[in-house]
């Protein structure tokens, strides 16, 4: 079980509490949708359950792992197990998708690994499978400034998992894709949940939400006001977080 205990997080020089108290639990292989209106701390959550952020305050716990205490970001330990998935994942356009998957976000690679594309072998067999089973294996060599958005995004969910990730935070990953790149990128993420135990939480839109999503939480000005599971949402659940 995943837990999060009164999760706040400060911003603007500590005078604005966007997240505020944030208190939730899930278990490893749920697909949670993260609705709310612009502004409602969506970004915020993701980045801070995926270690990306420093909580102002509050406790998180992996089974009985304490990974922050009374705020924090988390020790790197924790961070490498998580990714954050960005709209436009931040590819090295000029390298291959196998190359990309190989050396790492940014950040999260040694300087030496990234200049000289250093890799061992069972780490290229690893690359290799991941490309094929997101039916990616024909993209393996082209580079990826030369991929759709959608092919871009599944490099980088592959990515995330070649470098050990089991929790993934994905923000608004399917914005701008057409509707069956969409479909395809969501797919992924749900087959990660269901049939690897993966968890996964992104910021969707209501419908994608509802359509592809074991559970939804609804953000209001930094609260956590809905937490259901999957479904089509009732007038009064959107009206209870603004989105109507
Ligand atoms: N680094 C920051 N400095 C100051 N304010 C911030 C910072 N990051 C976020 N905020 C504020 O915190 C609130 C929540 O922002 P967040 O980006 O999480 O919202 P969101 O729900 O993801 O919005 P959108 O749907 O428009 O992306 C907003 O009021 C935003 O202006």
């Amino acid at each position: 079980m995943i837990k999060v205990d009164h999760l706040t997080k400060m911003v603007d020089g500590n005078k604005k509490e966007a997240l505020r108290g944030i208190s939730v639990q899930f278990e490893p292989g749920e697909m949670i949708g993260v609705v709310g209106p612009s502004g409602s701390g969506k970004s915020l959550l993701l980045r801070c359950l995926a270690l990306r952020e420093k909580w102002s305050a509050g406790e998180y716990t992996w089974e009985d792992k304490m990974v922050i205490r009374g705020g924090g970001k988390g020790s790197q330990k924790y961070r490498s197990q998580c990714a954050y998935l960005e709209q436009n994942p931040s590819l090295y356009p000029d390298k291959t998708a196998l190359k990309n998957v190989l050396i790492g976000q940014a950040g999260q690679t040694s300087a030496l690994r990234r200049v000289t594309g250093m890799v061992r072998s069972d780490d290229y067999m690893g690359a290799m499978d991941e490309l094929e089973k997101f039916g990616l294996l024909d993209k393996a060599h082209v580079k990826a400034g030369k991929l759709s958005g959608g092919e871009r995004q599944r490099v980088a969910i592959c990515r995330a998992l070649v470098h050990g990730a089991n929790f993934i935070a994905a923000d608004e990953p399917v914005v701008g894709l057409d509707p069956h790149s969409a479909e395809r990128v969501l797919n992924t993420l749900r087959s990660l949940c269901a049939e690897q135990g993966k968890t996964v939480v992104a910021a969707l839109p209501i419908e994608l939400a509802e359509r592809y999503c074991t559970r939804i939480w609804g953000l209001e000005e930094g609260k956590l006001k809905l937490d259901v599971t999957g479904r089509r949402l009732t007038a009064a659940e959107k009206r209870s977080v603004d989105l109507v």
